[in-house]
């Protein structure tokens, strides 16, 4: 679980957030969504102990980061797994050297050890067969099983995932929002994306967070996104193309 309080972030004197106050609960598929230039990648970046909040503090099952020695912080740190947008895999290797890559930076493990576990990690992400092959030899919906893989080659008790879904089709887009929910509730993770989709929310909002110009604006679950009188967020419900289509219809009486 990771309990936030407060936190505020800003650059240059500009304030980016503006004290934000939420809780993350583990196994579940917790989103935070919000209009471009919010401050959820910001947020993220928080959480992910690469930015430092001016005010507030980050609490990870009972640490609270800000009390933790340099060492304890960076332990803590090697406990979280991250899911860039658009993969980020390395170019030059192959799938089962980027895998590999954490395994070889945060364990001491014997390469054979480590063989082991990243076969694992792709069976589990259902990309078997394909260690010797390089990003440019796979399709986009397998680099993004590959940057999952990756991410939780470590076991990580906190996953991040910055727009997961980002230039995947509708289709392949939710086959890995369930991977995601899937290997959350699996292994007890406590996730955290970041997403513009609302087919996401749809699918795998267990809790969405929704900022605005660095406010918490609201907070629930899918079922209660529909029903909030809130116009920020029904902005940002109905201007998916999807939910629009739903809303124009029920406009007319269809
Ligand atoms: N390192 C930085 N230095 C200065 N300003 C920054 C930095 N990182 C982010 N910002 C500013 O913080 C604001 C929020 O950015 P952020 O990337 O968090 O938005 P976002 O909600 O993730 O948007 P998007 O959905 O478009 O990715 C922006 O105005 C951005 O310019």
């Amino acid at each position: 679980m990771i309990e936030v309080k407060d936190i505020h972030k800003g650059f240059n004197g500009e304030q980016i957030l503006k004290g934000i106050t939420t809780t993350f609960e583990r196994g579940k598929t917790n989103l935070i969504i919000g209009t471009s230039g919010s401050g959820k990648t910001v947020f993220l970046k928080c959480m992910l102990g690469l930015f430092t909040p001016e005010k507030g503090s980050i609490c990870y099952d009972g640490a609270t980061y800000s009390d933790l020695s340099t060492e304890e912080q960076r332990d803590l740190r090697e406990q979280m797994g991250m899911v860039f947008q658009g993969s980020a895999l390395f170019d030059s290797m192959t799938v089962e050297e980027n895998v590999m890559f954490p395994l070889m930076m945060f364990t001491k493990q014997k390469k054979e050890e480590m063989l082991v576990r990243v076969n694992e990690v792709l069976a589990r992400v259902n990309l078997e067969n394909s260690n010797n092959k390089l990003p440019s030899e796979i399709s986009g919906g397998m680099q993004k099983r590959v940057a999952i893989a990756r991410a939780i080659v470590t076991r990580p008790k906190y996953l991040f995932c910055d727009e997961p879904n980002s230039g995947l089709d509708p289709r392949t887009a939710i086959v890995i929002d369930n991977l995601i929910k899937e290997i959350t509730e699996e292994y007890d993770i406590t996730t955290i994306i970041n997403t513009h989709d609302m087919n996401s929310v749809m699918e795998i909002g267990e809790k969405i967070v929704f900022l605005k110009f660095g406010n918490l604006e609201w907070e629930g679950d899918k079922s209660q996104i529909f029903k909030t009188d809130n116009e920020a967020v029904t902005e940002f419900v109905y201007s998916s193309n999807l939910f629009k289509k739903v809303r124009d219809a029920q406009l007319k009486g269809l």
